[in-house]
């Protein structure tokens, strides 16, 4: 069992974060109105995200699921990224939006910009509900963000430390103390 006081600083509440969720789906509805688009949730941290924003479109979208992972078990990148299970749709020809908790190095969103790129789709874009710019090692950048954040290590709403925390209602600060 992981101790609660690893938990620091509660950076969005849930009313900041279901607010912030609201005004990025009313956006991608207007700047997508008149197209269909499939929504990529990248699991496992943007489940919680994925499921918010997709009941804040109001315009046809179907959800894929893909399974990615970077982070073997703490707070570094392995660099390289592995695709535990794909989407199982064609997608050539249609409008991508791919869903991310958080772009921290950008080496997933990178590489998986790259991947979708080859498979033929009329467009690809990103969101991301955390961007984390000062750990970039990767050329990429969302183009819808639900806040920017410092250099933290962050648990809650989809993002785990471990596996554990990603419950939470909130996004808060992993102290240092637990895992440097
Ligand atoms: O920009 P990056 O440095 O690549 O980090 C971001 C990625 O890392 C985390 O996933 P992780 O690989 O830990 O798997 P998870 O979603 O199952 O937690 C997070 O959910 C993003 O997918
Ligand atoms: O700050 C983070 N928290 C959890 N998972 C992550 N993956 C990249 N950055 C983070
Ligand atoms: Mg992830």
């Amino acid at each position: 069992m992981i101790d609660p006081k690893t938990i620091g600083e509660v950076i969005y509440t849930r009313e900041d974060i279901k607010k912030r969720v609201e005004e990025l789906g009313k956006q991608i509805s207007e700047e997508y109105a008149g197209k269909e688009i499939i929504l990529v949730c990248i699991l496992k941290g943007s489940f919680a995200f994925t499921a918010d924003l997709a009941r804040e479109i109001d315009i046809p979208c179907s959800i894929e699921f893909m399974q990615v992972s970077s982070y073997s078990n703490g707070t570094t990148t392995s660099g390289s990224l592995k695709i535990i299970k794909d989407i199982n749709v064609p997608v050539d020809g249609k409008h991508l939006l791919i869903i991310e908790d958080i772009i921290d190095t950008g080496i997933t969103l990178n590489n998986l910009k790259k991947m979708f790129d080859t498979r033929n789709p009329a467009s690809v874009k990103l969101c991301a509900f955390l961007d984390k710019p000062s750990r970039r090692q990767a050329p990429i950048e969302a183009d819808y963000v639900g806040f920017t954040v410092e250099d933290n290590f962050l648990v809650g709403y989809g993002l785990d430390y471990a596996q554990h925390f990603r419950n939470l209602p909130y996004i808060a600060i992993l102290k240092e103390e637990y895992y440097k």
